[in-house]
């Protein structure tokens, strides 16, 4: 489902063993849920995480939340029987770490029925070489950015301003657009700090991301503002398509800008995404 159609500006990360966080999801205003095998759960849990995950999903009550379930990677002790248990789950997407190559969606792919999507993680060196490939894979329907995995691997140093890992994000950016799939920046750690996750939210947004991974409930909020158009864009949006369609399907002016088809586009893609979000709320 692209991000005209379904917002993704909040996509929360819950514990795949966390009864508590598990039922509180059901009522959280996110747009999207992970719900988290790998790095949220501790090795001897994971067998559990596993039947209570699936019995939450089975449970229901995510409403409209686009439900993703993260496994861990097929390499691991765990990933395997993760795909197994949750291949016929009530989710919408499974979600891969680790993933180096199109060959390792492959791999998943063999143990998934057709109904099911496939999102990766974008978190290794390998991952972003190979980011255009792994777009392109047609099951794969999403990127989410696993930027402290990514940090690890490139051994750059935590900047409040991402610079080291700009090349990263926008390849992330660049192979969805690419592949006309959403593109989900990575977690902000610090998840008390409000102002931190809002500016790296603006960043985000800048770069070009339909939304952000979060951590914790209090996130939510300042990603769904960041994410949505504004009022301003919402109202600019309209205008230019009216003034565009006054003008007979020429160059239109608005706010002393020209307004060609191409500009059109956008302004449609805006209003398509406030009307996601207001259905998705509603
Ligand atoms: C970070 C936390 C461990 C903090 O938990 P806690 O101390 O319990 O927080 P609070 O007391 O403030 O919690 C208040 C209530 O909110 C619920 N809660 C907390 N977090 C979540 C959540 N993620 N989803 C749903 N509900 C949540 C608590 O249960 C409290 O409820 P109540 O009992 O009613 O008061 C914790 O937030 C947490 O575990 N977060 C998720 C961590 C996680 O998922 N990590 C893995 C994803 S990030 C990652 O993997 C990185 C990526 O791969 C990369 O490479 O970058
Ligand atoms: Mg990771």
């Amino acid at each position: 489902m692209d991000a005209a159609s379904h917002p993704y500006r909040s996509v929360l990360y819950i514990p795949g063993a966390k009864d508590r966080a598990l039922d509180k999801a059901r009522d959280l205003p996110t747009d999207a849920i992970i719900f988290d095998l790998e790095d949220a759960v501790a090795p001897d849990a994971k067998a559990g995480a596993r039947e209570t995950l699936a019995a939450a999903l089975g449970q229901g009550g995510y409403g409209k939340r686009f439900r993703i379930v993260r496994i861990n990677a097929l390499t691991t002790d765990w990933g395997l029987d993760d795909a197994r248990a949750l291949a016929d789950a009530d989710a919408d997407a499974i979600l891969l770490p680790k993933v180096d190559a199109p060959s390792d969606v492959d791999r998943l792919v063999e143990l998934l029925p057709a109904r099911m999507g496939v999102w990766v993680m974008m978190e290794t060196a390998q991952s972003i070489m190979n980011a255009r490939a792994i777009a392109a894979h047609p099951r794969v329907g999403g990127l989410v950015a696993g930027t402290n995995d990514l940090a690890r691997e490139l051994g750059c140093r935590a900047r409040a301003d991402r610079l080291p890992l700009m090349l990263s994000l926008q390849q992330i950016v660049l192979a969805a657009r690419a592949a006309r799939i959403p593109a989900i920046d990575g977690v902000y750690n610090k998840f008390r700090d409000e102002n931190g996750l809002a500016s790296e939210c603006e960043q985000g947004r800048d770069l070009g991301f339909d939304g952000k991974t979060l951590i914790h409930p209090a996130q939510l909020a300042i990603a769904n503002a960041a994410f949505a158009p504004d009022e301003a864009e919402i109202d600019l949006a309209r205008r230019q398509i009216e003034a565009f369609e006054a003008a007979g399907g020429g160059v239109a002016v608005v706010d002393g800008a020209i307004v060609e088809n191409l500009h059109v586009v956008t302004a449609r893609r805006t209003l398509a995404r406030a009307d996601a979000i207001a259905t998705l709320e509603g």
